[in-house]
């Protein structure tokens, strides 16, 4: 069995003149959650809909679970648990009515898990779906997506709509997809989302895949914010000349700065003044995402990684 989940070879999308995905080439193995970011008009759902067959691609090829996307796409959907971006429902359905369509077609033995999950998420499943509000539609795509315990889920915008419990509630779903092995590919604009959930994330930007990293090679890249507290006052002349900090604040006996090289000659110039505390602060992949897109090309916070 191929740890190859999906698998894009300088794939490329084009709307007429319109690029919207270009050449991208991109792995994501079995078992892992991967954060697909980026911001409007990027390419995310572009991407997402060429790997369920929606769209062909221009160039290029991609395989989901093995498949082809360009001549396998029935059994690709019949095989992936996916949740669209755009919700739309026969609307004079019930979920209950819906979710038991979805058992026939895809094979599934009953619906206990689809209700079950329908509990955990506090949806009625009895009234029409037209009849929900915009949460309990999302809700319906859910369930819909992970009541055959599919082998890959593909997700666009997962929480979208929801509360906060039930941000919670889907965040645990996912996370207990990947303790089952399964796969989950995360399209979001919830960066705080990916930074919980997933193992590695890719940016996106005008149709180019910019960066794939670990979530935690992101942070670990980025400069870390410092706080020494000392016993006295501390001169400002002191700190403010030491090479690889920026951003050095002085106030009385607390120094603040950015570590944007390494802590030696800062801990060096410390250590001649009575220390009660250090504190750092871990970077969020919103940082990750600001300092990439806001630094001039070339000085990037963050760099493409394989
Ligand atoms: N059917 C279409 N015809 C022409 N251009 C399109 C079409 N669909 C998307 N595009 C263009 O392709 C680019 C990528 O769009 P896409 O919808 O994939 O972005 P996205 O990252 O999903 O954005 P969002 O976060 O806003 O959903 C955009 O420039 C968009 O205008």
């Amino acid at each position: 069995m191929t740890n190859t989940v999906i698998e894009l070879r300088a794939l490329s999308k084009r709307y007429g003149g319109d690029r919207g995905l270009q050449a991208t080439t991109l792995e994501i193995r079995r078992g892992e959650i991967f954060g697909f970011l980026g911001p409007n008009g990027a390419g995310k759902t572009t991407t997402i809909r060429t790997l369920l067959g929606f769209l062909r691609p221009t160039s290029g090829e991609a395989r989901v679970l093995g498949l082809d996307v360009a001549t396998r796409s029935v059994d690709i959907r019949r095989r992936v648990g996916y949740l669209p971006g755009e919700l739309v429902f026969e609307p004079r359905r019930t979920p209950r009515d819906l979710f038991a369509f979805y058992a026939r077609l895809r094979g599934v033995q009953n619906v206990a898990y689809a209700l079950d999950l329908s509990r955990r998420l506090d949806l009625d499943v009895s009234r029409p779906i037209g009849a929900l509000s915009k949460g309990n539609k999302q809700k319906v795509g859910l369930v819909s997506a992970f009541m055959s315990r599919p082998e890959l889920l593909i997700l666009d915008e997962p929480t979208d709509g929801l509360d906060p419990l039930m941000q919670e509630e889907v965040h645990a779903l996912i996370q207990e997809a990947r303790a089952e092995g399964r796969t989950v590919f995360l399209s979001s604009h919830v960066l705080s989302e990916v930074d919980r959930v997933a193992d590695r994330v890719g940016i996106i930007r005008a149709g180019e895949l910019v960066m794939v990293s670990s979530v935690a090679d992101v942070k670990a890249r980025l400069p870390h914010r410092l706080e020494i507290r000392f016993a006295v006052p501390v001169p400002q002349a002191v700190f403010a000349s030491i090479e690889g900090l920026r951003d050095v604040r002085v106030l009385g006996n607390v120094v603040s700065c950015v570590l944007a090289g390494g802590a030696d000659a800062l801990l060096k110039a410390a250590s001649a003044y009575p220390v009660l505390d250090i504190r750092g602060s871990e970077p969020n992949l919103e940082e990750a995402f600001l300092s990439f897109y806001q630094a001039p090309s070339g000085e990037r916070g963050v760099n493409h990684v394989a």
